[in-house]
Protein backbone atom coordinates (compact mmCIF):
# COMPACT_ATOMS: atom_id res chain seq x y z
CA UNK A 1 0.00 0.00 0.00
CA UNK A 2 1.60 3.36 -1.43
CA UNK A 3 0.77 5.80 1.59
CA UNK A 4 0.18 9.07 -0.36
CA UNK A 5 -3.02 10.68 0.04
CA UNK A 6 -3.98 8.11 2.61
CA UNK A 7 -6.13 8.97 5.51
CA UNK A 8 -5.01 7.59 9.00
CA UNK A 9 -6.18 7.90 12.50
CA UNK A 10 -4.45 6.98 15.62
CA UNK A 11 -5.45 6.75 19.15
CA UNK A 12 -3.02 7.49 21.96
CA UNK A 13 -0.74 9.82 19.51
CA UNK A 14 0.11 12.73 21.94
CA UNK A 15 3.30 10.29 22.63
CA UNK A 16 5.28 6.80 22.88
CA UNK A 17 4.60 4.62 20.33
CA UNK A 18 1.30 6.26 19.38
CA UNK A 19 3.23 9.37 18.17
CA UNK A 20 5.89 7.62 16.32
CA UNK A 21 3.25 6.16 14.29
CA UNK A 22 1.98 9.41 13.44
CA UNK A 23 5.19 10.78 12.17
CA UNK A 24 6.23 7.71 10.01
CA UNK A 25 2.50 7.66 8.32
CA UNK A 26 3.45 11.39 7.65
CA UNK A 27 6.57 10.65 6.52
CA UNK A 28 5.03 8.55 4.40
CA UNK A 29 2.37 10.80 2.86
CA UNK A 30 -0.21 10.14 4.71
CA UNK A 31 -2.77 12.87 6.27
CA UNK A 32 -3.51 12.12 10.14
CA UNK A 33 -6.06 12.32 12.77
CA UNK A 34 -4.68 12.30 16.05
CA UNK A 35 -6.87 11.37 18.95
CA UNK A 36 -5.52 11.78 22.82
CA UNK A 37 -6.94 12.51 25.77
CA UNK A 38 -4.12 14.73 26.74
CA UNK A 39 -5.19 17.43 24.97
CA UNK A 40 -2.12 19.91 25.96
CA UNK A 41 0.46 17.17 25.02
CA UNK A 42 -1.93 16.90 21.89
CA UNK A 43 -2.34 20.34 21.12
CA UNK A 44 1.58 21.03 21.58
CA UNK A 45 2.32 17.76 18.71
CA UNK A 46 -0.18 18.97 16.42
CA UNK A 47 1.72 22.84 16.59
CA UNK A 48 4.77 20.64 15.61
CA UNK A 49 3.44 18.80 13.23
CA UNK A 50 1.98 21.83 11.67
CA UNK A 51 5.73 23.73 11.17
CA UNK A 52 7.23 20.36 9.58
CA UNK A 53 4.18 19.08 6.90
CA UNK A 54 1.42 22.13 6.58
CA UNK A 55 -1.36 22.37 8.68
CA UNK A 56 -3.65 20.73 6.14
CA UNK A 57 -2.34 17.19 6.81
CA UNK A 58 -3.09 16.56 10.59
CA UNK A 59 -6.53 17.04 12.91
CA UNK A 60 -5.75 16.63 16.60
CA UNK A 61 -9.05 15.63 18.03
CA UNK A 62 -9.46 15.38 21.76
CA UNK A 63 -11.05 12.34 22.62
CA UNK A 64 -11.04 9.51 25.56
CA UNK A 65 -11.62 6.48 24.11
CA UNK A 66 -13.80 4.87 26.69
CA UNK A 67 -15.96 7.10 25.80
CA UNK A 68 -18.44 5.79 23.06
CA UNK A 69 -19.71 9.43 22.13
CA UNK A 70 -16.08 10.69 22.19
CA UNK A 71 -15.04 8.12 19.84
CA UNK A 72 -17.83 7.95 17.40
CA UNK A 73 -17.21 11.85 17.13
CA UNK A 74 -13.66 11.57 16.33
CA UNK A 75 -14.25 8.92 13.82
CA UNK A 76 -17.13 11.14 12.18
CA UNK A 77 -15.30 14.47 12.34
CA UNK A 78 -12.26 12.43 10.88
CA UNK A 79 -14.22 11.02 7.62
CA UNK A 80 -15.45 14.36 7.39
CA UNK A 81 -12.54 16.18 7.26
CA UNK A 82 -10.29 13.80 4.86
CA UNK A 83 -13.31 12.62 3.16
CA UNK A 84 -12.20 8.45 3.96
CA UNK A 85 -10.45 6.92 6.06
CA UNK A 86 -7.57 3.66 5.21
CA UNK A 87 -5.42 3.02 8.02
CA UNK A 88 -6.54 3.02 12.35
CA UNK A 89 -4.21 2.06 14.57
CA UNK A 90 -6.15 1.59 18.02
CA UNK A 91 -3.17 2.32 20.02
CA UNK A 92 -4.25 4.57 23.04
CA UNK A 93 -3.12 2.28 26.20
CA UNK A 94 -2.41 2.27 29.87
CA UNK A 95 -0.61 -0.33 32.99
CA UNK A 96 -2.43 0.25 35.87
CA UNK A 97 -3.26 -2.99 38.10
CA UNK A 98 -4.69 -0.73 40.91
CA UNK A 99 -7.58 0.71 38.58
CA UNK A 100 -7.79 -2.29 36.80
CA UNK A 101 -10.96 -1.71 35.49
CA UNK A 102 -9.35 1.15 33.74
CA UNK A 103 -7.28 -0.81 32.06
CA UNK A 104 -9.80 -3.04 30.74
CA UNK A 105 -12.16 -0.22 29.44
CA UNK A 106 -8.78 1.75 28.01
CA UNK A 107 -7.16 -1.41 26.35
CA UNK A 108 -9.57 -3.86 25.52
CA UNK A 109 -13.16 -1.90 25.07
CA UNK A 110 -10.86 0.59 23.72
CA UNK A 111 -10.28 -1.21 21.03
CA UNK A 112 -12.92 -3.35 20.62
CA UNK A 113 -15.02 -0.11 20.16
CA UNK A 114 -12.14 1.40 17.81
CA UNK A 115 -12.03 -1.74 15.09
CA UNK A 116 -15.80 -1.81 15.22
CA UNK A 117 -15.99 2.19 14.14
CA UNK A 118 -13.19 1.66 11.61
CA UNK A 119 -14.93 -1.59 9.76
CA UNK A 120 -18.18 0.25 9.62
CA UNK A 121 -16.24 3.01 7.51
CA UNK A 122 -13.80 0.93 6.19
CA UNK A 123 -16.05 -1.73 4.33
CA UNK A 124 -18.11 0.91 2.71
CA UNK A 125 -15.22 1.78 1.05
CA UNK A 126 -14.29 0.09 -2.29
CA UNK A 127 -10.30 0.21 -1.04
CA UNK A 128 -11.48 -1.36 2.35
CA UNK A 129 -8.58 -0.79 4.89
CA UNK A 130 -6.48 -1.75 7.59
CA UNK A 131 -6.53 -1.78 11.65
CA UNK A 132 -3.53 -1.67 13.08
CA UNK A 133 -4.31 -2.84 16.95
CA UNK A 134 -0.97 -2.38 19.84
CA UNK A 135 -1.28 -5.67 21.97
CA UNK A 136 2.10 -6.22 23.87
CA UNK A 137 4.51 -9.51 23.88
CA UNK A 138 2.00 -9.44 27.15
CA UNK A 139 -0.26 -10.42 24.56
CA UNK A 140 1.53 -13.86 24.00
CA UNK A 141 3.46 -14.46 27.08
CA UNK A 142 2.21 -13.06 31.04
CA UNK A 143 3.70 -10.10 32.90
CA UNK A 144 3.88 -11.99 36.03
CA UNK A 145 3.65 -8.47 37.47
CA UNK A 146 0.73 -6.94 35.53
CA UNK A 147 -1.98 -10.17 35.30
CA UNK A 148 -4.74 -7.92 34.02
CA UNK A 149 -2.93 -5.80 31.09
CA UNK A 150 -1.57 -9.34 30.29
CA UNK A 151 -5.38 -10.51 30.40
CA UNK A 152 -6.08 -6.83 27.96
CA UNK A 153 -3.07 -7.62 25.44
CA UNK A 154 -4.19 -11.42 25.32
CA UNK A 155 -8.02 -10.27 24.05
CA UNK A 156 -6.58 -7.72 22.08
CA UNK A 157 -4.49 -10.57 19.99
CA UNK A 158 -7.80 -12.59 20.39
CA UNK A 159 -10.24 -10.47 19.18
CA UNK A 160 -8.16 -9.18 16.21
CA UNK A 161 -7.56 -12.73 14.47
CA UNK A 162 -11.46 -13.60 15.19
CA UNK A 163 -11.98 -10.32 12.83
CA UNK A 164 -9.49 -10.15 10.39
CA UNK A 165 -10.74 -14.14 9.58
CA UNK A 166 -14.46 -12.62 9.93
CA UNK A 167 -13.96 -9.95 7.48
CA UNK A 168 -11.96 -12.32 4.80
CA UNK A 169 -15.26 -14.34 5.07
CA UNK A 170 -17.14 -11.62 4.39
CA UNK A 171 -14.90 -9.96 1.62
CA UNK A 172 -15.27 -6.92 3.55
CA UNK A 173 -11.62 -5.61 1.85
CA UNK A 174 -10.21 -4.40 5.70
CA UNK A 175 -7.30 -6.58 6.71
CA UNK A 176 -6.76 -6.51 10.29
CA UNK A 177 -3.30 -6.92 12.34
CA UNK A 178 -2.05 -7.22 15.96
CA UNK A 179 1.23 -5.54 16.43
CA UNK A 180 3.63 -6.69 20.02
CA UNK A 181 6.36 -5.05 21.19
CA UNK A 182 8.37 -6.52 23.72
CA UNK A 183 9.91 -2.95 26.43
CA UNK A 184 9.88 0.27 24.88
CA UNK A 185 11.17 3.10 26.01
CA UNK A 186 8.30 5.36 26.98
CA UNK A 187 6.48 7.13 29.49
CA UNK A 188 4.08 4.29 30.61
CA UNK A 189 7.55 2.03 31.05
CA UNK A 190 9.01 4.50 33.30
CA UNK A 191 5.60 4.80 35.41
CA UNK A 192 5.80 0.93 35.62
CA UNK A 193 9.36 0.82 36.90
CA UNK A 194 8.65 3.12 39.04
CA UNK A 195 5.20 2.06 40.34
CA UNK A 196 5.94 1.13 44.20
CA UNK A 197 3.06 -0.60 44.53
CA UNK A 198 4.63 -3.59 42.40
CA UNK A 199 6.29 -6.36 44.29
CA UNK A 200 9.69 -6.41 45.25
CA UNK A 201 11.40 -9.69 44.25
CA UNK A 202 9.43 -9.95 40.90
CA UNK A 203 10.06 -6.56 39.81
CA UNK A 204 13.52 -6.73 40.80
CA UNK A 205 13.40 -10.03 38.32
CA UNK A 206 11.46 -8.60 35.56
CA UNK A 207 13.67 -5.03 35.69
CA UNK A 208 16.19 -7.67 35.29
CA UNK A 209 15.24 -9.24 32.52
CA UNK A 210 14.08 -5.98 31.02
CA UNK A 211 17.87 -4.66 31.69
CA UNK A 212 18.94 -7.89 29.76
CA UNK A 213 16.53 -7.84 27.16
CA UNK A 214 16.72 -3.86 26.35
CA UNK A 215 14.05 -1.76 25.77
CA UNK A 216 13.13 -0.92 21.89
CA UNK A 217 12.81 2.65 21.01
CA UNK A 218 9.55 3.87 19.55
CA UNK A 219 11.61 4.46 16.01
CA UNK A 220 11.88 0.59 15.90
CA UNK A 221 8.68 -0.14 16.60
CA UNK A 222 7.01 2.40 13.95
CA UNK A 223 8.99 0.61 11.16
CA UNK A 224 7.11 -2.51 12.04
CA UNK A 225 4.27 -0.87 12.40
CA UNK A 226 4.75 0.86 8.57
CA UNK A 227 5.28 -3.25 7.26
CA UNK A 228 1.77 -4.00 8.74
CA UNK A 229 0.52 -1.21 7.44
CA UNK A 230 1.73 -1.56 3.37
CA UNK A 231 2.07 -5.22 3.21
CA UNK A 232 -1.25 -6.26 2.06
CA UNK A 233 -1.16 -9.76 1.76
CA UNK A 234 -1.03 -9.65 6.19
CA UNK A 235 -4.59 -10.01 7.20
CA UNK A 236 -4.90 -11.63 10.29
CA UNK A 237 -0.84 -11.49 10.96
CA UNK A 238 0.39 -10.83 14.27
CA UNK A 239 3.90 -9.12 14.40
CA UNK A 240 6.05 -9.66 17.39
CA UNK A 241 9.11 -6.97 17.65
CA UNK A 242 11.79 -7.59 20.67
CA UNK A 243 15.01 -5.82 20.64
CA UNK A 244 17.73 -8.59 19.74
CA UNK A 245 15.29 -10.95 17.52
CA UNK A 246 13.50 -8.08 15.78
CA UNK A 247 10.39 -8.14 13.61
CA UNK A 248 9.03 -11.17 13.17
CA UNK A 249 5.33 -13.03 12.07
CA UNK A 250 3.77 -15.41 15.43
CA UNK A 251 3.11 -19.00 14.19
CA UNK A 252 0.15 -20.23 16.08
CA UNK A 253 -1.17 -23.89 16.34
CA UNK A 254 -4.10 -24.36 14.30
CA UNK A 255 -5.97 -27.35 16.03
CA UNK A 256 -7.21 -28.45 12.96
CA UNK A 257 -9.64 -30.89 14.06
CA UNK A 258 -11.73 -28.03 15.11
CA UNK A 259 -11.67 -26.58 11.84
CA UNK A 260 -13.62 -29.66 10.33
CA UNK A 261 -17.38 -29.66 10.28
CA UNK A 262 -19.42 -31.35 12.67
CA UNK A 263 -19.92 -34.95 11.91
N1 LIG B 1 5.99 0.92 26.44
C1 LIG B 1 6.02 -0.41 26.31
O1 LIG B 1 6.93 -1.10 26.84
C2 LIG B 1 4.96 -1.10 25.52
C3 LIG B 1 3.74 -0.48 25.23
N2 LIG B 1 2.79 -1.19 24.53
C4 LIG B 1 1.49 -0.59 24.21
O2 LIG B 1 1.70 0.52 23.33
C5 LIG B 1 0.61 1.45 23.45
C6 LIG B 1 1.16 2.85 23.64
O3 LIG B 1 1.88 2.85 24.86
P1 LIG B 1 3.14 3.81 25.12
O4 LIG B 1 3.41 4.63 23.92
O5 LIG B 1 4.22 2.97 25.70
O6 LIG B 1 2.54 4.68 26.30
P2 LIG B 1 2.53 6.25 26.59
O7 LIG B 1 1.98 6.36 27.97
O8 LIG B 1 3.85 6.85 26.26
O9 LIG B 1 1.46 6.82 25.53
C7 LIG B 1 0.12 6.41 25.62
C8 LIG B 1 -0.75 7.52 25.08
O10 LIG B 1 -2.11 7.09 25.17
C9 LIG B 1 -2.88 8.14 25.74
N3 LIG B 1 -4.05 7.59 26.43
C10 LIG B 1 -4.08 6.92 27.60
N4 LIG B 1 -5.35 6.64 27.95
C11 LIG B 1 -6.15 7.14 26.97
C12 LIG B 1 -7.55 7.19 26.75
N5 LIG B 1 -8.40 6.68 27.65
N6 LIG B 1 -8.01 7.76 25.62
C13 LIG B 1 -7.15 8.31 24.73
N7 LIG B 1 -5.81 8.32 24.87
C14 LIG B 1 -5.32 7.74 25.98
C15 LIG B 1 -1.95 8.87 26.67
O11 LIG B 1 -2.41 10.19 26.92
C16 LIG B 1 -0.64 8.83 25.89
O12 LIG B 1 -0.51 9.93 25.05
C17 LIG B 1 -0.22 0.94 24.65
O13 LIG B 1 -1.33 0.21 24.17
C18 LIG B 1 0.74 -0.01 25.38
O14 LIG B 1 0.06 -1.01 26.10
C19 LIG B 1 3.02 -2.48 24.07
C20 LIG B 1 4.21 -3.10 24.34
C21 LIG B 1 5.26 -2.47 25.10
C1 LIG C 1 7.68 -4.22 36.04
C2 LIG C 1 8.00 -4.79 34.73
C3 LIG C 1 6.87 -4.92 33.76
O1 LIG C 1 6.03 -5.83 33.82
C4 LIG C 1 6.90 -3.94 32.69
C5 LIG C 1 5.96 -3.87 31.70
C6 LIG C 1 6.20 -2.82 30.70
C7 LIG C 1 5.53 -2.57 29.54
C8 LIG C 1 4.29 -3.29 29.17
C9 LIG C 1 4.36 -4.42 28.22
O2 LIG C 1 3.59 -4.10 27.09
C10 LIG C 1 5.72 -4.92 27.83
C11 LIG C 1 5.90 -6.27 27.83
C12 LIG C 1 7.18 -6.83 27.49
C13 LIG C 1 7.43 -8.17 27.69
C14 LIG C 1 8.69 -8.74 27.29
C15 LIG C 1 9.09 -10.00 27.62
C16 LIG C 1 8.33 -10.86 28.60
O3 LIG C 1 8.41 -12.24 28.26
C17 LIG C 1 8.89 -10.62 30.01
C18 LIG C 1 8.11 -11.44 31.04
C19 LIG C 1 8.53 -11.00 32.44
C20 LIG C 1 7.63 -11.63 33.49
O4 LIG C 1 7.56 -12.89 33.54
O5 LIG C 1 6.95 -10.86 34.21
Amino acid sequence: MDLNGKVALVTGSAQGLGRAFVEILLKNGAKVSLLDVNVPKGEELKAVFDQTYGPEQTIFIPCDVTSEVQLKDAFHKTKEKFGKLDIVCNNAGIANEQDWEKTITVNLNGVIRGTYLAMEIMKQQKEGGVIVNTASVAGLEPLTLMPVYTATKHGIIGFTRAMATASTICKSGVRLNALCPAFVQTNLLDSVIDDDQLAGVVKTMTIDIMKRIGPLNVSEVAEAFLQLVTDESKNGAIMKIEKQGGANYVQFQFNTELKTAPK
